[in-house]
């Protein structure tokens, strides 16, 4: 029998899905990302969204002005794909090491998408450029259709949209964002080293139960919504196997309290305090904490072809509790696993 450990050593990780928003919500919620990971790719739904290499360029320098002093980071932009977006601006950006990446929002599936693809054959273009190039394209898997059930939307994205491009785009690299079912699972595990996936918290410790039963728990509700617990299975499952196109995008999303706890709440879960905490919870249950370090800080870089990140951090086994809440100016926002304790902090870093 193995011995518990005490410590986990890991290269620093990345977030490869964030949204660290703009402003003064901005300046709030960066610090939790930068003091611990060493990249993230940003995801770019501002209002307006970030479509040209001059918004990605004025979002970086914001991003950095709002950095810590001390605190290692780079911010990796990514590009708003619209109906209309040029190949030519996509491929400048890339090329200039702005735009990391581009992210395909169908329109009106999520927070700020109403900019977004209405139909991805529009695209083509722009997708034949990227395959070319070697750009990766990143992915909100779920149909819009009204007659398509909320939980179904993801499961019927990957027949009528994921196959089709990944057909017709047989060398684009994509990453197959927040995944939630079972589908979503397997249908990357049967992909090549074409096709990745990001996995958050919330969709790996809980279910529609967790947010539903009782009472509705706002602070759980993000998109692609909870699914039922088979899918959640599904999603531990293939981390725990050590599948190596399966890495971390936090999806950390942050929304005011007030506009969570309200009778039209905003869809996104703010997991960036104790992200990595949440993960190592994950991985300890599942027996697979040799797969944890590959997850959070091999996988992603591999799959973007970008270097691993040098140095090394360290959580232990120490107690660590989420705050109720975090003051944001004379509002609030609520952190994902508010009030509750893990197990594993980040001790160095
Ligand atoms: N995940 C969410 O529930 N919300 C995200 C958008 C997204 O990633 O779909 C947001 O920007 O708030
Ligand atoms: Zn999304
Ligand atoms: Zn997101």
């Amino acid at each position: 029998m193995t011995a518990t450990p005490q410590v986990l050593k890991i290269r620093r990780p990345d977030d490869w899905h964030i949204h660290l928003r703009d402003d003064h919500m901005l300046s709030t919620v960066l610090p939790f990302t930068s003091e611990v990971f060493g990249r993230a790719i940003v995801m770019p739904n501002l209002t307006p969204p970030v479509t040209t290499v001059a918004d990605a360029i004025a979002y970086r320098d914001r991003i950095m002005a709002a950095l810590p002093a001390g605190h290692n980071f780079t911010p990796l932009l990514t590009c708003y794909l619209t109906d209309s977006l040029d190949p030519e601006e996509i491929a400048r950006g890339f090329g200039q090491g702005v735009f990391t990446a581009a992210k395909l929002y169908p329109a009106n599936a999520t927070t700020n998408s109403q900019h977004g693809v209405s139909d991805v054959k529009k695209i083509y273009p722009v997708l034949e450029r990227m395959q070319k190039i070697g750009m990766p394209l990143l992915i909100h898997g779920e149909v819009t259709h009204n007659h398509v059930d909320i939980f179904d939307r993801e499961a019927r994205f990957i027949d009528e949209v994921m196959d089709p491009v990944r057909r017709q785009f047989p060398e684009l690299k994509i990453v197959f964002e927040h995944i939630t079912t079972k589908e979503a699972a397997q249908y990357v595990l049967s992909g090549n080293q074409y096709l990745g996936a990001t996995i958050t918290p919330q969709h790996l410790m809980f279910n529609r139960n967790h947010m539903l039963v009782g009472g509705v728990r706002p602070h759980l509700f993000c998109l692609p919504v909870l699914k039922r617990n088979i899918h959640q299975e599904a999603l531990r499952e293939v981390i725990a196997s050590g599948a190596d196109r399966f890495f971390l995008g936090t999806d950390s999303a942050p929304h005011t309290k007030g506009r969570k706890e309200s009778s039209c709440g905003c869809a996104g879960c703010f997991n960036a305090p104790l992200a990595l905490s949440a993960y190592a919870t994950v991985f300890e249950e599942l027996n697979a904490l040799q797969h944890f370090e590959a997850f959070c800080s091999l996988n992603g870089p591999r799959f973007y072809g970008l270097p691993l990140n040098k140095d090394f951090i360290e959580l232990s086994r120490i107690p660590v509790t989420q705050p109720e809440e975090i003051v944001l100016g004379h509002e609030s926002i609520v952190p994902f696993l508010a009030g509750q304790t893990l197990a594993w902090k980040v001790t160095s870093y």
